[in-house]
């Protein structure tokens, strides 16, 4: 599959100039993706008309089959999200914080929790599954947003910054985590497609490609 945002504009209310003028973005399933650019550029944005949050005022999302054809899924059901606000349940254990994903997604609760500890084990957390959010460290939340992400069983995870709060050696270690998880996720036999938006140099080089945002275009 493929997710292809074509010709996108964004312009906000009040603002002169578009935040996104005209950008074009393809990633794959089994592909990962960083979208670097200096501060206000655009790239929130940009993974946000790719999720199905906003809606652009030009060009197109949508989802493709390899061979190009729409497959009809609506944006918003083909991501998961990692955002910078972990927004993870304190006095709920890690494995409950990634099974509600699940859940919420109609899984049954039993099932929902078998596929927590499964998302878990791709983490490296299989050991913390019974530890209240609470007590993890900020790497460790980290791990089980990501496996949050994962367990909704999505073609695609957009991730805002999802190291931007963490120190060097536990942005090494999350970022293994994660890379690994997504390349290994079964959800379509070849692992789910990420894109990650990021400041940070050693993401945008550990990622298959990187991509620039540069006057609300996408350059390589
Ligand atoms: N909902 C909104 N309403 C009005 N302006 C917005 C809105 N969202 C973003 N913007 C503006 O659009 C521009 C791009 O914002 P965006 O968050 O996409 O940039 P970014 O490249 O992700 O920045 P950063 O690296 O600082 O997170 C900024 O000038 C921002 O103020």
């Amino acid at each position: 599959m493929r997710l292809s945002a074509r010709g996108v504009t964004v312009r906000f209310d009040g603002s002169d100039a578009p935040v996104l003028d005209g950008a074009d973005l393809e990633v794959r399933t089994g592909e990962t993706v960083a979208i670097v650019g200096p501060s206000g550029s655009g790239k929130s944005t940009l993974l946000s008309v790719l999720g199905g949050l906003l809606a652009p005022d030009a060009g197109t999302v949508a989802v493709l089959t390899d061979d190009g054809a729409d497959t009809g899924v609506p944006l918003a059901a083909a991501s998961s999200w990692i955002l910078q606000t972990t927004n993870v349940l304190p006095e709920r254990t890690a494995v409950e914080n990634v099974a509600i994903s699940a859940a919420l997604a109609g899984v049954a609760w039993c099932d929902a929790l078998d596929r927590a500890h499964a998302a878990l084990a791709l983490v490296g957390l299989a050991d913390r599954a019974g530890s209240r959010a609470r007590v993890l460290s900020g790497g460790e939340v980290q791990r089980v947003v990501t496996a949050r992400a994962l367990v909704a069983d999505r073609a695609f995870v957009l991730a805002d910054e999802p190291t931007g709060q963490l120190d060097s050696a536990t942005t090494a270690s999350v970022l293994d985590s994660l890379l690994g998880a997504v390349r290994a996720h079964p959800v379509t036999g070849r692992g789910a497609g990420l894109v990650v938006v990021t400041h940070d140099p050693e993401v945008a080089r550990r990622c298959d490609r990187a991509v620039r945002l540069d006057s609300g275009r996408v350059v390589a």
